[in-house]
């Protein structure tokens, strides 16, 4: 199976309530589908969102990288030669994370369709069911308490509380959604960089102190603040988990080296895809560090590529955050992964499964 052509198109899915972070607010997901043919027919499918915020990657960049560094010396290749092809890809440009992730998932889409297995089974194989979480947005108080009740009766047993505006405020916005949901849901908390270290004890403590139990809280400071990651991560009980301080195997190594963090956050866009992920995995597994899977703004292609690699890595990627379709007004994807409330289960089929996307707008390369 040779690789003929890279095709670019782009996924316009609005969310059925806004992403509201310290970071951003966002309405619809907008991302760049990449679909890499073969001479077999067979098509691999990938996804890459613009996350200019986090990783720097715009469409025009995502699509520019892979037409002008990958897409040369990726055309006439064999997929059966996939460590060859992963290697063009991850040295073809610096940075870049999310075009090499979304060429890297069709890449590994092919070579498990190649061999008529899903993914998961190429990678080791798995229970292939998984259960997210979903992400209550940051927001008025009351507006957040009804969001997260709302999802504990849509069946969610975990909420992922965007905080990281005013530190006030968000010490009541936690304290509030655990008083209506204690019991019935487990609490983690994503800062998304928007606190200072000291900030950050100071509002875990508080809340501690009040007996709110939080299963964690994600990138409490600024990305590049690994001291201030290790300064929270040594001052509160809650467990801290990197997430904008960690893209790579080198960041995951260095991070756990100075024990700046006690939980991994590995998503696709970050890590430029698979391999680094699993190299990532079998780093944190050395170091007993536990590890969760998450996604960006994704529909459910790149984000059934997380689930296969999460599947298979099920060990030391204990935690999910994989509710980028569960936030969309509709599934365009047939076939891939199937989402029931928090449950994602994935499709007896070669590769990622997926059959047929709708309402793709192609694009030039
Ligand atoms: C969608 C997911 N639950 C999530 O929160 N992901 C990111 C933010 C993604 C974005 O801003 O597009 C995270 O910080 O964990
Ligand atoms: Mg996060």
């Amino acid at each position: 199976m040779k690789i003929t052509d890279i095709k670019f198109a782009k996924l316009s899915v609005p969310l059925r309530t806004p992403f509201k972070t310290a970071l951003r607010r966002v309405d619809s997901i907008e991302d760049v589908i990449v679909m890499v043919e073969t001479d077999s027919g067979a098509i691999g499918y990938g996804e890459a969102p613009a996350t200019a915020v986090i990783t720097g990657d715009t469409h025009e960049s995502i699509i520019g990288a892979i037409t002008t560094t990958m897409k040369p010396k990726l055309i006439g290749r064999s997929i059966e030669d996939l460590n060859d092809l992963i290697h063009i890809i991850q040295n073809a440009i610096v940075n870049n994370s999310s075009a090499k992730a979304a060429l890297e998932i069709a890449i590994y889409d092919l070579f498990a369709q190649h061999y008529k297995a899903p993914l998961y089974k190429i990678l080791g194989g798995g229970e292939p069911t998984i259960s997210t979480d979903i992400t209550i947005s940051v927001d008025y108080i009351d507006k957040m308490v009804q969001d997260s009740i709302n999802a504990v009766e849509q069946g969610f047993e975990t909420l992922k509380i965007k905080v990281g505006k005013d530190i006030g405020v968000d010490i009541e916005r936690v304290k509030a959604i655990y008083a209506a949901v204690e019991g019935k849901a487990l609490l983690r908390l994503d800062a998304n960089q928007g606190w200072t270290a000291k900030e950050a004890v100071f509002a875990l403590s508080k809340l501690e102190n009040a007996g709110v139990q939080l299963e964690l809280v994600e990138q409490p400071v600024k990305g590049y603040d690994l001291e201030g990651m290790k300064y929270v991560t040594e001052r509160v009980h809650t467990p801290v988990m990197a997430d904008e301080s960690t893209f790579g195997p080198k960041e995951a190594l260095q991070l756990i080296q100075m024990r700046a963090a006690d939980i991994i956050n590995i998503k696709l866009m970050k890590t430029g895809g698979i391999s680094n992920a699993l190299k990532i995995a079998d780093i944190a597994e050395l170091h007993n560090i536990p590890c969760m899977i998450g996604c960006m703004l994704e529909t459910s292609i790149s984000v059934c590529a997380a689930v296969h690699l999460a599947v298979a890595r099920s060990h030391i990627i204990t935690k999910v955050d994989l509710d980028g379709p569960s936030l969309c007004t509709h599934d365009p994807v047939t076939g891939g992964v199937k989402f029931n409330g928090p449950d994602i289960t994935i499709a007896d089929k070669p590769g990622l499964g997926i059959e047929q996307i709708s309402g793709l707008t192609p694009i030039e390369g």
